[in-house]
């Protein structure tokens, strides 16, 4: 098959379901959810200036939603909480994501885009990454251009280290700077409160911490000479046995102390959030977000109604987990 050809009639991607081929220039919808990181192990700071990772991902029931319509010019605007913490210029990733799509298919990027934000800006809980995926799906069925799905992977790690889990989902171990993924074995459904904060937190700036605290620990290990991080096989067993209470006892975030060390209150909300009855809590990726595991839907409520209570957190959500990556709203992509 010629390149044309597949542009001509898309051939289906491996998740896609068996649709007739989608009409082109009706307004495409595709949302995406955030991320905790159940197992986060930071391993040596690299001569690109990424760590090494051993990254356990679980996507989780907040989402963004992006919706791609077709126009003459690149477009962006942002609606929703957080919103006005969003960039609309060339350095949002949505936008991005649409141009690197769009020169990978030798076009121009023609298209308004419109992001419903409900995921924490800067929270640690990959929402910027969950934009650029769903944008990519968006364009790529907007624009026809029917990329095969292991390309659009590669797009997204270009974006992003968190961007190529936003398209996947589930629960997956990213390797390298947490883009090379492998889906892993689940079962059941996690109940999650996430404790939001006010103002977010930098991820390189957090990083920068982690190897600043290593170093001043005197581990004996500069920044560069930290072992390989590898993921726990207990984690991995709880994942796949549907254990939350083995997953909560095996809970990590190697990024914890360092996103504590730049905000100490966050100290207080994890307190908060086991006080009341979380069966575990810790920071999520890079923070100011906490997440907690809790042992059902109905210990969950509680445990965010006390949460709110506390005054340790602007405000607290529940959610469930593992959950599908980007996908389009009217189920016309995978
Ligand atoms: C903290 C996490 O959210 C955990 O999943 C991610 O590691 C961050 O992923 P992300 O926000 O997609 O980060 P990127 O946009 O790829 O990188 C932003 C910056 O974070 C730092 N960074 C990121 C990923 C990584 N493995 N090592 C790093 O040191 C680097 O300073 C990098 O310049
Ligand atoms: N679409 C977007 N949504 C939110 N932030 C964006 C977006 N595009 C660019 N940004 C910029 O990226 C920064 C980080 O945003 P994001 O919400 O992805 O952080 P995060 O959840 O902490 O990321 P991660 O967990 O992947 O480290 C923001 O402060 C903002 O300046």
């Amino acid at each position: 098959m010629t390149e044309g050809d597949r542009h001509a009639t898309p051939a289906p991607r491996s998740t896609d379901a068996m649709t007739a081929p989608r009409p082109a220039g009706i307004p495409v919808t595709v949302r995406a959810p955030a991320k905790v990181n159940v197992q986060l192990a930071v391993g040596g700071l690299r001569p690109d200036g990424f760590h090494d990772l051993a990254n356990v991902f679980l996507a989780v029931s907040l989402h963004d939603t992006v919706t791609a319509s077709p126009c003459d010019t690149l477009e962006i605007t942002c609606t929703g909480p957080g919103a006005a913490q969003v960039p609309l210029d060339d350095t949002n990733l949505a936008v991005r994501a649409a141009r690197l799509l769009a020169a990978r298919h030798g076009r121009a990027p023609g298209v308004r885009l419109h992001i419903d934000k409900d995921i924490p800006v800067a929270g640690g809980m990959a929402g910027g990454s969950a934009d650029a995926a769903a944008a990519l799906l968006a364009c790529d069925t907007l624009w026809g251009t029917a990329t095969p799905r292991a390309e659009l992977l590669k797009l997204c790690a270009e974006l992003g280290s968190d961007v190529p889990f936003a398209l996947a989902g589930g629960v997956a171990l990213g390797r390298g700077r947490g883009e090379l993924l492998t889906a892993l074995e689940v079962t059941g459904t996690f109940h999650w409160v996430f404790a939001l904060a006010d103002g977010g937190l930098s991820t390189p700036a957090v990083y920068r911490e982690c190897d600043r605290l290593r170093e001043a620990a005197g581990t004996g290990f500069t920044a560069d000479e930290v072992p390989a991080p590898e993921p726990d096989p207990e984690l991995l067993a709880a994942l796949r046995e549907g254990d939350a209470g083995a997953l909560a006892g095996a809970l990590a975030n190697d990024l914890q102390p360092a996103a504590l060390s730049l905000r100490p209150a966050l100290a207080a909300t994890l307190d908060a959030g086991r006080a009341a009855g979380a069966l575990a809590g810790l920071v999520s990726g890079s923070g100011p977000s906490c997440a907690f595991l809790t042992a059902d839907a109905a210990s969950a409520l509680a445990v965010a109604e006390a949460l709110e209570k506390s005054g340790t957190c602007r405000a607290a959500r529940t959610a469930t987990g593992p959950v599908p990556g980007a996908a389009a709203v009217d189920g016309t992509v995978g």
